[in-house]
């Protein structure tokens, strides 16, 4: 049965949810591992929004794509805040785009973003992906171990070529690690009710002993991390503009806008922290299921060897003529959801929404898992299957397509997806074409498959995956070197 709850004093209906306690509200009720799938099972109870008030903070889980569609989309304009962490002013972060409030600046970078990043743009900077790609299939020739570190470098390296035109051909180079640390401290720093401190501001003024305050052990390495970051992009937006390097159309707005060099390095640094790992992440999700699925893997080589060939790594123009591989790039976005709850939204006015009150200042978050997982939608959602994109040997447009979920809605929708959808489509074309992928075997001689469990916080993966890459021809063991040494890739 349904607990539709009323404000005493304002006799409002706010939408249903679970029975909280008097105070603390919903507080011990939010499951700290994997929240969407509890989220879900409630919406089974009381319906496709629920709605939780955790010392005194409203907080609503749209658990539907029509939910979701209703108020992210076509009420974007009330629906499109982010709620004010106290993270922000303690970390220095007004400067990240993706924490911005609804309002003027955010709207500059916003104009800015879509400027430099839209989906036709974005083709200009396939060059910078598809060398990238076929760095990475030298490297894994090379070093087939550390296929990780070779992957994340990759990605890290294709945005800043894109943003400032510099190509960095060391896996060492500090940039890689301002931007992953920054993006790590991010991810635990601001998954929605996991910090008290966020809902008792005292608690920033307490010694971390003090319970509830342990945060500040781990705040002066996230301020670190993400100062280091910040300061690096500047640096870079600067010597770019005095130098007046011929680099890529991002930095032009600075160049012709010195006196707003801030908020370009603080717009290169959004692009950093929110692309570089959750691309990564995606390419995780993808070497684990090629690990589990051989046969998937095979039939996406033979499709890529009928249009490739054995004498060439594959480009963008084949992208069309490669059905299967882009089937199973939508899959490996839709099966493990890296951003399970997406980046939750707030509403900048009061609203109702099915007779249902939702307060202005409201934490919205979208469930996106709940959403790709929808067995109605996708048949057997946790099973790895691209043939479900698949109609005819065609992609079939009637199935929603997991970039449009994954990556937000409305206002606030992801302005990387496109750069985020080509690189994670060129590198795992390259590699399929490259290399067959397995389990490494334990000393018994028993393969190691990965267990799929996943991190916990906003942004989610397989935390241990192990393969081997055995290359597939004799041509891509011998271009390796003209690969790696040429520029002419
Ligand atoms: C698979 C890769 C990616 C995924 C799954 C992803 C996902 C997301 C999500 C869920 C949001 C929040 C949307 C919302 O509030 O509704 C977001 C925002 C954002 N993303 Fe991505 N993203 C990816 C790649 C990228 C890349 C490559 C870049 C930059 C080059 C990027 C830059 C941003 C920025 C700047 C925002 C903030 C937008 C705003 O708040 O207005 N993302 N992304």
């Amino acid at each position: 049965y349904i607990i539709a709850r009323h404000s005493s004093s304002r006799r409002v209906l706010y939408p249903p949810g679970p029975q909280g306690w008097p105070i603390i509200g919903n507080l011990l009720n939010i499951p700290r591992f994997k929240p969407w799938e509890r989220y879900l099972e409630w919406s089974k109870q009381y319906g496709p929004i629920i709605y939780m008030n955790v010392l005194g903070k409203h907080i609503v889980v749209l658990n539907t794509a029509k939910a979701v569609s209703d108020l992210f989309e076509i009420r974007s304009a009330i629906y499109s805040d982010r709620t004010r962490f106290i993270m922000v002013s303690l970390l220095d972060l007004e400067w990240n785009m993706i924490l911005m409030r609804y309002g003027n600046s955010w709207r500059q970078h916003r104009r800015m973003i879509h400027t430099y990043f839209n989906d036709e743009i974005i083709k200009d900077y396939q060059p910078i992906q598809q060398k990238k790609a076929r760095q990475l299939v030298s490297l894994l020739v090379q070093r087939p171990d550390r296929f990780l570190e070779h992957t994340r470098f990759v990605l890290g390296a294709s945005i800043l070529e894109v943003i400032y035109g510099t190509s960095i051909d060391d896996p060492n180079h500090p940039f890689l690690e301002y931007a992953e640390s920054a993006a790590q401290a991010g991810i635990e720093a601001f998954l929605p009710g996991s910090l008290l401190v966020e809902f008792f501001h005292f608690l920033r003024y307490m010694p971390s002993w003090f319970p509830g305050a342990d945060f500040k052990n781990r705040l002066p390495k996230w301020y670190a991390d993400t100062r280091g970051l910040h300061n690096f992009t500047f640096e870079e937006a600067k010597s770019n503009y005095e130098m007046s390097k011929n680099v890529s159309a991002v930095v032009y707005v600075g160049k012709t806008q010195y006196i707003n060099i801030t908020s370009i390095s603080s717009l290169h640094g959004s692009y950093i922290e929110a692309g570089a790992d959750t691309t990564f992440f995606t390419l995780k999700t993808f070497y684990a299921a090629m690990v589990l699925h051989p046969d998937v893997q095979k039939r996406a080589q033979e499709e890529l060897a009928r249009v490739v060939g054995p004498e060439r790594l594959p480009e963008f123009a084949d992208r069309e003529h490669l059905p299967y591989v882009c089937a199973l790039v939508k899959e490996c976005l839709r099966w493990i959801t890296i951003v399970p709850l997406g980046v939750a939204h707030a509403t900048s006015e009061d609203n109702v929404y099915d007779g249902y009150f939702i307060p202005k200042g409201t934490i919205v978050m979208a469930n996106q898992w709940a959403i790709l997982h929808n067995p109605d939608e996708y048949p057997d959602p946790g099973t790895f299957e691209p043939e479900r994109f698949l109609k005819d040997n065609a992609i079939n447009e009637a199935v929603r397509d997991p970039i449009t979920v994954t990556t937000g809605f409305g206002r606030r929708i992801c302005p990387g997806r496109h750069f985020a959808e080509s690189s994670i489509f060129i590198i795992i074309a390259s590699i399929l074409h490259s290399f067959d992928i397995s389990a490494p075997l334990d000393k018994y001689g028993v393969p190691m498959y990965p267990d799929l469990k996943l991190s916990t916080g906003l942004v989610v993966h397989v935390e241990d995956v192990k393969c081997t890459f055995k290359a597939r021809s004799q041509y891509i063991s011998e271009q390796v070197v003209f690969i790696h040494d040429g520029d002419t890739m």
